[in-house]
């Protein structure tokens, strides 16, 4: 519960008017009930004294005529105003409250993204942070219902406070007996819910990897795999094994429940029929009038399945509360890469270049470096290029460079100063790196160039230049509708592009953000040699005067760099030009003439 008044703040910082608006129409929408029940008991009251008078006119004008009528037909009318405004009032609040919940399902999720951009990369690569991103992403949209209980039950609180009060003027034991045969009741719904939320919390890993199979076994992105390897019952049985094993945990809480349910609604029951039977007694013995009569049983009635409702939906406030928890647990979560307070700006231009010394950093939860011992400098205005083996940690190297990690050993420094000691967004913002699995986004051609630097969108001859270098020109030029294309198959009229493709698009990125540092990734890999050939020619020639760096598997492109750093195991086995690397007979050598031998 200590969850619910933050909830409430973030409501009313989602639209101070509108949850006031809601405030005041329940309000009012509270007191109705009561108003009108004790309308009706007047009502009947009068026609009960009215229908024992003799010596009246035969006919109802007659009635009229004399004034009999007059205090009826006020209370009527008033009864008949009540039910209108309870109406009016019900659909305000209905309006209100589909409004509020839409303007805070917005607000939260702005807020949930918001706060996942400014966490670090590390954090989306640990599992127990995904499953606390998938319970949150699930809070921000799944429990908007909570919003309008909460105010629902402020709304019922008042009326059952108002006809508790009407009870407590006819006798105090009538409403001590209601809530006795109903606490029962409030407490074994409590207890259920707090069951099903650690069923629900322990069982996160395996609804995502529940999700994860149905995506997998049926999107566009999977689609082609799974035919030709006829995965789709390898993938529906694991579904299966895995949703029956929920399936018995939910259906055993929820035979519980219903059975608990049926007892204690059975001593609700008892409650309320004793108290009816005291109501009819004393009716009986005249102590009641048949006024007293409908009005008791009307209130009995509404307090038994408002108090009913009330628990029950406490109960359940209760539970969206426990679920709360993981909403604020994502808040809570702090990025550890960020700005200094004393933060300076990256030099422009950057004149010396980066210093990696005695750099080493494992990835959270392996036993193994990535990299260890890296001492090197990138220095300003050269173009570097990187080989070696798979794993080698050549896409480490550039995510420390970028500082999307800090090193755990060691440091990097840029122009003489720590890289902790820039500002964060004007590094990066110093900075292209397109990486080897670079976002396919489902935008247009244009965009997708834009998105290198998104700010620039609207500057078309700065995204057709990129796109010209890149040689992604040509590939734009075939698309129906050129830079205003689709791309992707997600969305309707999408058109798909090839890897290659692909990959002259992403690379235009890196022009379009011209930054003062260019990192490619090995983007490059399902471009055909020419392409690839062309593509880092130009690179090469286009990041004149650019601090660059470049992965690539290909010799050929390699050979271009002015330097080249032959990574294996996390180190730095040797360094040197193209010719210089030849010469040494090393791993270089060895990895150059199994390429070579493969085209002869
Ligand atoms: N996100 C990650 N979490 C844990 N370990 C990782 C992660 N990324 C890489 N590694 C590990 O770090 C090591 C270095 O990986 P890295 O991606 O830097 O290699 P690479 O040289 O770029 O390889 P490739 O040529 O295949 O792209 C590998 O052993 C890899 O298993």
């Amino acid at each position: 519960m200590k969850n619910i008044p933050p909830f409430l703040v973030m409501v009313w910082h989602a639209s101070p008017a509108l949850t006031a608006a809601t405030i005041v129409l329940r309000l009012l929408r509270a007191v109705l009930p009561v108003l009108s029940l004790y309308i009706g008991k007047l009502i009947i009251d009068e026609v009960v004294l009215l229908a024992g008078y003799s010596d009246v006119p035969p006919t109802l004008t007659g009635w009229a005529r004399e004034g009999l009528l007059n205090y009826l037909a006020l209370l009527v009318a008033a009864e008949f105003g009540l039910a209108i405004l309870s109406d009016l009032l019900g659909r305000g609040v209905s309006l209100v409250d589909s409004l509020l919940t839409e303007k805070l399902t917005i607000d939260m999720s702005m807020r949930l993204m918001d706060h996942a951009a400014t966490l670090d990369l590390e954090d989306f690569e640990d599992a127990d942070f995904q499953d606390k991103l998938d319970r949150a992403r699930r809070q921000s949209s799944g429990r908007m219902p909570l919003m309008g209980q909460l105010m629902g039950q402020i709304q019922d609180l008042i009326t059952v406070a108002t006809f508790a009060a009407g009870l407590i003027i006819y006798n105090p034991w009538l409403v001590v007996l209601l809530l006795v045969a109903l606490i029962p009741a409030f407490l074994g719904e409590a207890h259920f819910n707090a069951r099903s939320y650690t069923l629900d919390f322990r069982r996160t890993p395996e609804r995502r990897e529940l999700d994860y199979v149905r995506q997998v076994a049926a999107s566009a992105e999977t689609a082609k795999e799974i035919k030709i390897f006829d995965l789709h019952n390898f993938l529906a049985d694991r579904y299966l094994t895995l949703s029956q094993r929920f399936y018995a945990a939910n259906r055993r809480i929820a035979q519980s429940r219903a059975l608990w349910g049926a007892v204690f609604t059975a001593v609700g029951t008892i409650g309320y029929y004793g108290a009816y039977a005291w109501i009819i007694g004393h009716t009986l013995t005249g102590m009641l009038s048949i006024g007293d009569l409908t009005f008791l049983a009307g209130s009995f009635r509404r307090l038994r399945s408002l108090l009913e409702g009330l628990l029950q939906s406490f109960s359940s406030t209760a539970a969206q509360a426990l679920y709360l928890d993981d909403l604020f647990a994502f808040f809570d979560v702090t990025p550890e890469i960020t700005t200094k307070p004393e933060a300076i700006p990256v030099p422009s231009p950057i004149t010396v270049g980066f210093e990696f010394q005695d750099v080493g950093f494992y990835y959270p939860g392996s036993n193994r470096w990535a990299v260890r011992h890296l001492s090197f400098t990138l220095h300003a205005g050269e173009t570097l290029a990187l080989v070696g083996e798979n794993g080698a940690g050549k896409t480490t190297l550039v995510k420390l460079l970028a500082r999307l990690y800090d090193p755990d050993e060691g440091r990097i420094l840029l122009d003489g100063r720590d890289l902790c000691d820039y500002d964060l967004t004007d590094l990066r913002a110093s900075m292209g790196v397109i990486f080897q699995d670079f976002v396919r986004y489902n935008l247009t051609a244009g965009d997708n160039i834009a998105v290198g630097r998104i700010g620039a969108r609207d500057d078309y001859p700065r995204i057709e230049r990129a796109a010209e270098r890149a040689l992604a020109d040509k590939v734009i030029d075939k698309l129906p509708r050129g830079y205003d294309q689709m791309i992707g198959k997600r969305f309707a009229n999408g058109v798909e592009l090839s890897g290659g493709e692909w990959q002259k698009i992403a690379i235009a990125r890196a022009y379009m953000r011209d930054a003062q540092v260019l990192i490619l990734d090995e983007p490059t890999a399902a471009l055909d040699a020419r392409s690839e050939f062309e593509v880092f020619e130009r690179f090469k020639e286009l990041s004149e005067g650019k601090t660059a760096v470049l992965i690539s598997h290909r010799f050929s492109s390699v050979r271009m760099a002015d330097r080249i750093l032959v990574m294996a195991n996390g180190q730095i086995e040797a360094q040197g030009t193209h010719h210089e690397l030849l010469v040494q007979d090393g791993r270089y050598r060895e990895l150059y003439e199994l390429q070579a031998a493969g085209y002869r």
